[in-house]
């Protein structure tokens, strides 16, 4: 094949992540030749609405799936986790990268950790997810929109007079460098991580069967297992990325027990169930039959209005 084109976002966190992929390559097969094509979003042009405001179908993928379509670009690097759950016709994940760590980590100003925040407190963050989770520790707490790329919400954090700290995942502000601005990390039973956290999905067009066969070593199985377990889960109950949904996959020998989370937006209530199987879409799917049974779609429907 001549040379691959790696469709990428342009931010710090997704050029990382597609040379990640293009130096897995070349290590792989020292004569091949990789070029990064990057490409802007509409998540990326309009950064100032907050992300519960505009929907979440495929926000931060559409472009990319886009030249995926035309030929453009051979591969997508994305993160598994804005990835929307159905992808559309015609493309799919060819390779899952081994997962980073799903957790979420806590910036306080100043270093300060979650427990000793002043009560009342604000923290930055747009996701449902973590405000619900976070505030059904602490009922205390407030929350601010806080979006854009990682580099400006550090910055927003050290400008602002009124956030104590913000949460972001630990596996993004890994691969950039930041584990010694890292205040702490929250544990998977306080906060459970957005499904497919901290796992590279490397999309293509499913007809290119030369690139997907090129890029099998890159697959992860036991990630592959986890991220296709947890998607289940949210796409069973009908979420985006932007609904109080969590999921954890964990897998020991192609066993796997899933872990998932619907929350209620007054702080008050979470809904918790694990699974276990051998199928990851069953497994998630089971996860979510059980959820249901708890009530999670009213919980859900409070939010959808
Ligand atoms: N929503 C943006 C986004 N998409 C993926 C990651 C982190 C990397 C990953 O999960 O693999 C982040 C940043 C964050 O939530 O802090």
């Amino acid at each position: 094949m001549k040379t691959i084109r790696i469709g990428t976002r342009e931010s710090k966190l997704a050029i990382w992540q597609a040379e990640w992929v293009k130096d897995s390559l070349t290590s792989i097969y020292p004569g091949i030749d990789c070029v990064l094509v990057p490409k802007k979003t509409k998540g990326d042009k309009i950064p100032d609405i907050p992300l519960p405001k505009i929907g979440d179908k495929g926000f931060f993928t559409e472009e990319l799936e886009q030249a995926l379509l035309t030929g453009e670009i051979d591969l997508a690097v994305h993160s598994l986790k804005d990835l929307p759950v159905e992808l559309p016709q015609g493309l799919s994940i060819a390779a899952y990268g081994e997962r980073h760590d799903p957790r979420d980590v806590f910036f306080g100003k100043e270093g300060l950790p979650l427990a000793e925040l002043p009560a009342g407190s604000m923290i930055g963050t747009s996701s449902l997810r973590r405000q619900c989770q976070l505030k059904y520790q602490r009922a205390d707490l407030n929350f601010c929109d806080l979006r854009g790329n990682l580099d400006t919400r550090w910055d927003k954090l050290q400008n602002s007079r009124d956030m104590a700290g913000i949460v972001l995942a630990a596996a993004g502000a890994l691969r950039l460098g930041w584990q010694d601005r890292i205040t702490e990390f929250l544990a998977e039973d306080v906060v459970l991580p957005a499904v497919g956290q901290g796992i590279i999905a490397i999309e293509t067009a499913s007809h290119r069967t030369e690139i997907r066969q090129i890029l099998q070593p890159l697959n992860h199985r036991p990630s592959e297992l986890a991220g296709r377990a947890e998607r289940s889960f949210l796409r069973s109950l009908g979420g985006g990325c932007q609904t109080p949904i969590a999921a954890l996959a964990k897998v020991q020998e192609d066993r796997i027990q899933v872990t998932g989370m619907v929350a209620g937006m007054d702080g008050k209530n979470i809904l918790k169930v694990t699974a276990e199987g051998f199928d990851p879409e069953q497994t998630g799917a089971d996860a979510a039959a059980q959820i249901k049974c708890l009530g999670a779609n009213n919980l859900l429907k409070e939010i959808q209005g």
